[in-house]
């Protein structure tokens, strides 16, 4: 089937309008893709000396997978390469408690594959040209003309301040910068009065994890090579742990979830010193196929010489975005809806938002360039108008996600034990929420819907100033008031149906 991705020019033309994309993680990288494989200027600005994600595994949902293809095939093949070839094409749970298979649900062939995340954007980073991603760069605030102490001789564009002092200038900015987005502030901040006060901040969700990639040979030691070969998860009452093989079978990755009654230490750091303990205590009256896999936890981390982590899980929940953008900034993935990891959507979210971006910001450069009225609104009317489209589709699925998880987790946990434990009811729910993830959006849909609304609006501000001296032409601009007779009460035209009015 020929991809949206097929229509556009392996990149190269110049276009009349500049993105800043601050942030350097999964959407970030898959947006500038998106706009290389387009011709849409834009420059990434990453506040890591480098490409970096966390030694633990990802896996790409079915949706996930088609917005790669859509967005640049070359972002889909190298997914393929790094990924690790599913053992079977199901997610499978078990009892934690009794080790039995609770239910089994297929997955695509060949699909949700597993990849190990320091590879994956190590790859994708490879293929973005490298004028075009700056690192070192921190994001402290960003200033739009209508914002005090704007400089006016930036020329309307949006000024980006970094923290070493720099400025940049942008026509579009989106904030690609992960939970704790500074970009998220800002825009709440300028859609006041904001329900949320200040900060759309993310919050904790009571639940901690452990994540490892443990070699092979000892994973297959502890619970035996078919556990290993392909995706299980295991349930049970305040805690569970998921495991899939990744990079070329050679490790296991493994998370372990544990539920936690009490607050997080420190909200503004989502990473704490942790202890084996946690998930030895967690798991223990779990199935001892369940302890042998915590157990195969380190003690210690080797490569900083200290104690393991636990990672706080956060998300925007309680306190979300009412709105993606304001202005010319947009957030996008993380920043815009950050999500638990229990239905394995954040990333694909995030890449999701990405090929819509793409494909509107390539619209706005078209629209631009053609010689109808469309390009005579300006690029940051466009823009406005763009990140409108975006908004509408992207806010109700990406916010529905993000609650979705959170029963998700609950499900697992057996907050509901009866329904927890029955294969039946238990195989509906969790069907229902991993559809939605995956099926729930028919991308190309959302990309040509979203696109035609674009296309729709610039026309409209195009419009604007012709109708505006038509109507002038024609009587003032006032359309007639018809009496009881159909008569109009000031120029006493018929006027049964609307027309200018000719009174002076
Ligand atoms: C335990 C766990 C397991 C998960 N498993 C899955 C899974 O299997 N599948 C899935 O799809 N999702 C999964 N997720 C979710 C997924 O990891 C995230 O949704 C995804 O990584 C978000 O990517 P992002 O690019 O939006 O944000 P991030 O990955 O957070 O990237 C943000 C980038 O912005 C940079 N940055 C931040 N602030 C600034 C600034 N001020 N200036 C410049 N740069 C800045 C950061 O350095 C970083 O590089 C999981 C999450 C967790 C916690």
């Amino acid at each position: 089937m020929p991809s949206l991705a097929d229509n556009h020019p392996a990149s190269g033309s110049s276009a009349p309008l500049h993105v800043a994309i601050i942030g350097g993680g999964i959407t970030g990288i898959n947006l500038a893709l998106g706009l290389e494989r387009r011709g849409v200027s834009y420059t990434v600005y990453e506040r890591s000396p480098g490409l970096r994600e966390i030694g633990a595994g990802i896996g790409f949902s079915p949706n996930a997978e088609e917005a790669m293809k859509l967005l640049n095939p070359d972002i889909f093949s190298t997914y393929k390469r790094t990924a690790n070839p599913n053992g079977e094409d199901k997610f499978q749970w078990i009892n934690g408690l009794t080790d039995e298979l609770l239910y089994s649900l297929p997955v695509p062939k060949d699909g949700f594959l597993g990849c190990k995340r320091s590879e994956i954007l190590e790859e994708w980073g490879k293929l973005v040209p490298p004028e075009k991603i700056r690192f070192n760069k921190t994001v402290q605030s960003v200033l739009e003309p209508v914002d005090e102490g704007y400089d006016t001789n930036a020329g309307g564009k949006v000024l980006v301040k970094f923290t070493d002092g720099s400025t940049e200038k942008a026509d579009l900015v989106i904030g690609c910068d992960g939970i704790r987005s500074r970009l998220r502030t800002h825009i709440n901040t300028s859609l006041s009065p904001s329900p949320f006060g200040p900060t759309a901040k993310p919050s904790y969700t009571h639940k901690f994890c452990y994540r490892a990639l443990i070699p092979m040979p000892l994973a297959v030691e502890a619970v035996g090579q078919y556990r290993t070969s392909t995706r299980f998860m295991y349930n049970g009452p305040g805690a569970h742990i998921i495991t899939y093989p990744v990079g070329n079978n050679s490790v296991l990755n493994i998370l372990a979830v544990i539920s936690d009654a009490n607050e997080w230490a420190d909200e503004k750091i989502h990473v704490l010193p942790g202890n084996k303990d946690d998930i030895r205590q967690a798991f223990k009256n779990f199935h001892p196929t369940v302890q042998k896999l915590a157990e195969l936890f380190p003690e210690k981390n080797e490569a900083a010489d200290g104690p393991i982590i636990k990672w706080g899980i956060f998300d925007t929940y309680d306190y979300p975005l009412s709105k993606y953008f304001a202005g010319r900034v947009a957030v996008a993935g993380d920043a815009a809806h950050a999500t638990g990891p229990h239905l394995g959507a954040g990333g694909g979210l995030g890449i999701e938002d990405a090929l819509l971006l793409a494909e509107l910001l390539h619209k706005v450069t078209k629209l631009q360039a053609s010689d109808g009225y469309e390009s005579e609104v300006s690029v940051d009317k466009s823009l406005e108008r763009a990140l409108c489209e975006y908004n509408e589709f992207r806010y109700k699925r990406t916010q529905q996600v993000v609650r979705m998880t959170r029963d998700a987790v609950d499900l697992f946990q057996w907050k509901d034990e009866k329904v927890a434990k029955d294969g039946k009811k238990y195989g509906k729910l969790v069907t229902q929420m991993f559809h939605y993830v995956w099926h729930d959006v028919d991308l190309k849909e959302m990309v040509d819907s979203a696109k035609r609304g674009l296309e729709w609006k610039v026309l409209e501000a195009a419009l604007e100033p012709y109708e505006k001296e038509m109507r002038e032409a024609m009587g003032g601009g006032k359309y007639c008031e018809p009496d009881e007779d159909g008569e109009c009460i000031h120029c006493g035209m018929a006027c049964e149906d609307r027309m200018y009015c000719q009174a002076d």
